[in-house]
């Protein structure tokens, strides 16, 4: 296996001074020239070389070009790296690491390299990429893409290294997914703290990303290595933080030639352990040493920056990583099979230990096949949904939201499908009387035509009349089905309204789903906007028909040379008037209707917004609630724990007391059987003496 003794590399990086330290009259007292970088603290100027050293206006892809992409291309040829950002808080680490849109960071570059290369070689190799996100704050570790409540270990495992047991390791296939990957465990990082900044300078961050390769149809063995993200926590003040402590501990034994050789205390905390690798182990390392430039802040640069020395003297060791898992599975099965042997003849309590420590190490060796990975992947994915729900990451919710509310939308789809049956029902209808009304017109006024001829016979008159009542009937009766339906419908329109105002009351329930509510909202909107749009076409078209009937009735009578009357005249025009001003008014509507939609929208979005910056806040307050009647129930537990003390002190003095009273009793019961016993000495004496006389 080829190895490389490497150094651990050191490049600063001043971030550029800021508008708020600019108007607080900060000063700039660092200095860059080539790889040296100068601090002025107080008139006395000190100086360092680095690897590199790097002034404010450096983009980060720029840093990545340099710096990192030889150091992903060492990860590519089976070797683990691990890129470290250390400095005081608020000296540029997070924005390093991760960028803005604007000037990406580190992890966005080197994701977008890493898939560049994995389609470049498509093909001729196969790549299985998976991530780990984990948090450590006061010792305490979280899964950031699960957010669990599961216990979590650092174990090492003899032939795989060190890893976190627990740990949820997820399949990214692309660059989109490792991204989002990324961007909703840095968020699960922020939603878990009530004050964000200072949760984030107190804790530190790993994110890994495991690289599995091996040559398309080859039997040959494959490698396997490791990236390692860390995002350390803020240094100001090493000493209050008792694991950064540690981290730089662990850097001057290894870095300080005075205590080279001595003993390196990794164990000291869950950083370091998950550190070893990085410092003075099986790894390429590069640490960004994170500076501002500020001098309000030169006492934390000088601080960085000579841990930053000691850093650069760390010697590691990598080795190019073998894929050796079925062997390794293979080796653990055979010591198993032996031990269990040995186990029938004579059970030692150690043997029986060492077989427990083999099957796990067995269980983790199996759970690094491709397959195996696949498959736990898929298991974590289901668990994530809620555990990230919990935390008040939305887009799960979301996509679980959907598939609950199905049922929901199945109600609603049939109270649609019968509306929209109604609504056709409805329209066919009013076609229909709307006929017959023409119909009876036209009956009437031939009627009419007939009476005013004079050629009428009774039979003929009796026909039309009846005629005419039954057109009437039966225009009466479809009316009142008409109204029917219309009744119905809105019933219809009714229930859909409550079923979807219940969906809704529904959705508020998922906290923070804020995106989810948009969705329905907008969904909502646009259905009335087309039953709005429909329902006013409807009229349209009715008004439109109104007035062609009115129009062809008026251009019969002309044709038949028939004389308005001023009065029949002006009647018709005031019908045609309204039905124009009714036109008019229907326009009128659908511009109000567009205006009041406009309106809606805005307030919608800025109402989602709002309610968006709102959640979030709920759910830090809630957090903070909780930390809050945590506090009261630890210290009612204090109080009654010393009430109690109080009542054992009181009782033991109490048992002191009555103890020495009993003594007490007890002598006077003595002396007491003792003057008895004299007494009756005397008595008998006396009685002796009495019968001697
Ligand atoms: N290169 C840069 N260009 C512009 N602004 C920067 C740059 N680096 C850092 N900043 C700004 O400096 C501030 C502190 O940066 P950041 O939050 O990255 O610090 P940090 O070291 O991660 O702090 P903490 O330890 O508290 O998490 C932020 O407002 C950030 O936007």
């Amino acid at each position: 296996m080829p190895s490389e003794t490497t150094q651990v590399k050191v490049v600063v990086k001043a971030r550029p001074l800021l508008e708020v330290e600019e108007t607080k009259g900060g000063k700039n007292v660092v200095k860059i020239s080539g790889d040296k970088i100068s601090v002025d603290t107080g008139g006395k100027e000190q100086t360092f070389v680095y690897d590199g050293s790097f002034a404010g206006d450096v983009k980060a892809n720029q840093l990545y070009k340099d710096r990192c992409e030889p150091l992903l291309q060492k990860a590519l040829e089976g070797y683990n790296v691990s890129i470290m950002a250390f400095g005081a808080t608020g000296s540029g680490k997070s924005h390093l690491m991760s960028g803005t849109e604007d000037d990406p960071g580190i992890v966005p570059c080197l994701n977008h390299s890493l898939y560049k290369h994995v389609e470049e070689k498509a093909g001729k190799k196969e790549f299985f990429i998976t991530v780990t996100f984990v948090e450590i704050l006061d010792e305490q570790m979280t899964d950031l893409l699960n957010p669990h409540s599961n216990e979590m270990r650092v174990r090492q495992h003899p032939q795989l290294g060190i890893y976190v047991d627990g740990l949820s390791e997820l399949v990214a296939n692309d660059g989109e997914t490792l991204a989002k990957l990324y961007e909703q465990g840095s968020r699960a990082r922020k939603m878990g703290a009530t004050d964000v900044r200072a949760h984030r300078a107190r804790s530190h961050s790993i994110f890994t990303i495991h690289v599995d390769q091996k040559e398309s149809n080859s039997s040959k063995v494959g490698l396997k290595s490791t990236i390692q993200m860390v995002d350390l926590a803020g240094s100001e003040g090493v000493d209050s933080n008792s694991s950064l402590q540690a981290v730089a501990r662990v850097i001057a034994a290894l870095g300080d030639s005075k205590k080279k050789g001595g003993h390196v205390p990794y164990r000291d905390s869950r950083i370091t352990r998950l550190l070893q690798e990085a410092f003075g182990g099986n790894a390429f390392s590069l640490m960004f040493a994170c500076i501002s430039p500020a001098d309000l802040f030169s006492q934390e640069t000088m601080v960085t920056l000579q841990y930053a020395t000691l850093a650069r003297n760390i010697k590691n060791e990598a080795r190019v990583n073998l894929d050796e898992t079925t062997h390794i599975i293979a080796d653990l099965r055979e010591e198993i099979a032996r031990l269990r042997d040995k186990l029938t003849t004579n059970s030692k309590k150690e043997d029986v230990m060492k077989m427990e420590d083999l099957i796990h190490d067995l269980q983790i060796a199996k759970r690094q096949t491709w397959e195996e990975k696949q498959r736990l992947s898929i298991q974590y994915e289901e668990e994530r949904k809620t555990n990230l729900a919990n935390k008040g990451i939305l887009e799960w919710v979301m996509d679980s939201m959907r598939k609950g509310d199905k049922e929901m939308q199945e109600k609603l789809l049939l109270l649609q499908k019968e509306k929209d049956q109604l609504m056709l029902q409805y329209k066919e209808k009013r076609k229909a009387v709307d006929g017959m009304k023409e119909d009876l017109q036209k009956k009437i006024a031939e009627y009419s035509k007939m009476a005013d001829s004079g050629k009428a016979t009774d039979a003929s008159t009796k026909a039309k009349v009846t005629a005419i009542h039954e057109l009437k009937e039966l225009l009466k009766s479809e009316s009142e089905r008409l109204k029917e339906i219309k009744q119905h419908l809105k019933e219809v329109t009714e229930k859909q309204r409550t079923e979807r105002e219940d969906a809704r009351s529904q959705n508020m329930m998922l906290r923070g789903n804020a995106e989810l509510r948009q969705a329905v909202e907008i969904e909502e909107r646009k259905k009335i906007e087309m039953e709005n749009a429909i329902m006013v076409e409807d009229e349209m078209e009715r008004v439109g028909r109104e007035v062609d009937f009115l129009r062809m009735e008026i251009q019969n009578k002309v044709e038949q040379g028939k004389q308005y009357s001023s009065e029949e005249g002006s009647k018709l025009e005031i019908e045609v008037a309204e039905l124009k001003a009714e036109r008019q008014v229907i326009a009128l509507q659908q511009q109000v209707l567009e205006q009041e939609k406009a309106r809606l929208q805005r307030t919608l979005d800025d109402a989602y917004k709002h309610h968006k910056e709102e959640t979030e806040i709920l759910q830090l307050q809630n957090f903070q609630t909780f930390r809050n009647y945590r506090e009261v129930f630890e210290q009612q537990k204090s109080a009654l724990e010393q009430r109690y003390r109080g009542l054992l002190e009181d009782a033991v003095q109490d048992a002191v007391f009555m103890s020495s009273r009993n003594a007490e009793m007890v002598e006077e019961n003595q002396s007491l059987r003792q003057e008895i016993a004299e007494l009756k000495d005397r008595l008998t004496v006396l009685e002796g003496q009495a019968a001697a006389n």
